[in-house]
């Protein structure tokens, strides 16, 4: 076989590679070599580009990797039945390396793809393996290049048999909560642990998006990054804790290290993203639901990176005016959108499980997000346990302690996004979260005036409060009502 001249070299079918990783990139290599720690055997490494895996091989000697440019060295190293984990690319990369696969595997072998692959590619391939008489999992993995390497919450998807083989080598390399459970789990079948993922990001825009207001606000208070920075320690010190919370007094503590100023004010205001915000967008309109909050986020960066446009308007640019918003308003404000947020997504992914027949327990995706991801969270653990408590909730925001303490929080919300708005500080996520809960929580609504104003130029019918069905007023006749 070719193996990397630096690597240990194995014996084919010996049974000592549980495992092959498809893919050495970022994560692919920190996600080998997480597993080549913890998984008795060897680890199997396949790239395209021997370099590569030349240099990963030689820059971690005392690991257990294998490495691979052949594919059929590749496969024919690993143990039976044979698993496999691609850690390419989403799209037609991964289409690519099953393709290659395939003809090489026998019946029955599993192949993981831990890429943040588009759930309907994954419902696909699903079908396409089965046809094949082979075993597919979509895993939405989290955590990042560090994530990968000590510890990623991992987001599977599909048959329980394939679990049973599988598990055995995910839960060693998963991030462990406080209680020691592994975050990972089967999250429910078809394309689940895709769609899960999926959310997950969507989650973290919306996030990043809420945390880049509250900066926003509070640099609008005359604070300085560094100072924004420490406020952000504070509160992730309380009950807002997060992974991004930490992070962001981290990257706001940074020094530009070409000329000692804060790095933020050096940095360009331009965001993008690789899909899986617009997607979560794209999921939610076509299944009814409201994630308001993450398309404002993902917008945001749209318009961020709407450089020509932007460029128009800067002649008549408008100066932002001093905000006085105490710092416990904007951290309550913050926490009752981040939470908002959260509803949106989860409620999200409780629909398409409905609709897809997944069977996605929230308690369990919830209990995964714990550690190790990057939405990480303290507020998750009470989540986790509410959901455990109130099986086939989905509204967890309607659970104690929850509801109470966003309507405690609402009217921070409101000011926060008011005071912003009239000093012109662009907050889109905060006033998604604060209309969305206004919508929510108001007796009617005047989309009562959008049923009627649809019947009146096109027949499309409303439906009435006192009686069931559907009318239509002949409007360009006597103007009686009919019921269709
Ligand atoms: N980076 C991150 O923080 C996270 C990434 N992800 C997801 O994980 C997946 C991998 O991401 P990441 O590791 O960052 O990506 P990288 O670009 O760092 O690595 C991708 C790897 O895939 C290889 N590759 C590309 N095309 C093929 C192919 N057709 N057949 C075989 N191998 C191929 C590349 O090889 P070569 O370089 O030789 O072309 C490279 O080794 C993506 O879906 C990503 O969205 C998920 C969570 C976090
Ligand atoms: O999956 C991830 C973390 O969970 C990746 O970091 C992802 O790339 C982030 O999305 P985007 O690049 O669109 O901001």
């Amino acid at each position: 076989m070719t193996s990397s001249t630096t690597g240990q070299t194995q014996q084919t079918g010996d049974g000592a590679t549980p495992i092959g990783v498809v893919g050495t990139g970022v994560m692919g290599a920190s996600l080998a070599r997480n597993l080549a720690r913890n998984v008795e055997g060897s680890v199997a490494v396949f790239d395209l580009d021997q370099a590569k895996i030349d240099t990963l091989i030689a820059t971690h000697p005392g690991e257990d990797l294998v490495g691979f440019s052949d594919m059929p060295d590749f496969v024919a190293g690993l143990s039976s039945p044979r698993v496999i984990l691609l850690m390419v690319p989403a799209g037609a990369p991964v289409d690519a390396a099953v393709a290659s696969l395939t003809p090489l595997l026998d019946k029955g072998d599993i192949i993981i793809d831990g890429g943040n692959s588009h759930y309907p590619d994954t419902q696909r391939r699903v079908a396409g393996c089965a046809a094949d008489g082979l075993r597919f999992i979509g895993m939405g993995v989290s955590g990042g290049e560090q994530g990968a390497l000590l510890g990623p919450a991992m987001m599977a998807g599909g048959d329980p048999s394939v679990w049973a083989d599988i598990k055995g080598l995910l839960e060693p390399i998963a991030a462990r909560a406080d209680d020691g459970q592994p975050c990972v789990a089967l999250v429910g079948s078809g394309a689940s642990g895709h769609f899960t993922k999926m959310v997950h990001n969507g989650i973290e825009y919306a996030d990043l998006q809420l945390i880049a207001e509250s900066y926003a606000v509070l640099r609008a208070g005359g604070r300085s990054g560094r100072e924004v920075g420490e406020i952000f320690a504070a509160w992730n010190a309380g009950e807002g804790r997060s992974y991004l919370l930490e992070s962001a007094a981290t990257v706001l503590a940074q020094d530009d290290p070409q000329t000692g100023a804060e790095l933020i004010e050096l940095v360009s205001d331009h965001a993008k993203g690789k899909g899986t915000g617009a997607w979560t967008v794209i999921a939610a309109a076509e299944q009814g639901v409201s994630v308001s909050v993450i398309a404002e986020a993902l917008f945001a960066r749209s318009t961020s990176s709407a450089t020509a446009e932007r460029a128009v308007w800067q002649p008549d640019a408008v100066s932002t005016t001093l905000v006085d918003v105490p710092v416990d308003v904007v951290e309550h404000g913050y926490l009752a959108a981040r939470s908002v947020a959260y509803q949106q997504g989860l409620a999200l992914l409780a629909v398409a499980s409905e609709e897809f027949g997944w069977n996605v327990e929230l308690s369990q995706v919830v209990r995964i997000w714990r550690a190790g991801c990057i939405i990480r969270a303290r507020f998750l653990d009470a989540l986790s346990k509410a959901y455990a408590d109130n099986p086939g909730a989905t509204l967890f925001l309607a659970l104690e302690p929850f509801r109470t303490e966003l309507i405690e929080r609402l009217p921070s919300l409101s000011t926060v996004t008011t005071a912003a708005m009239a000093a012109c500080v662009p907050v889109p996520a905060m006033a998604a979260a604060l209309n969305h809960q206004a919508m929510l929580m108001t007796g009617s609504l005047p989309t009562a005036l959008v049923q009627l104003l649809r019947d009146f130029f096109g027949s499309h019918t409303y439906e009435r409060t006192d009686a069931p069905g559907h009318f239509h007023i002949v409007w360009e006749g006597d103007r009686s009502e009919v019921r269709s």
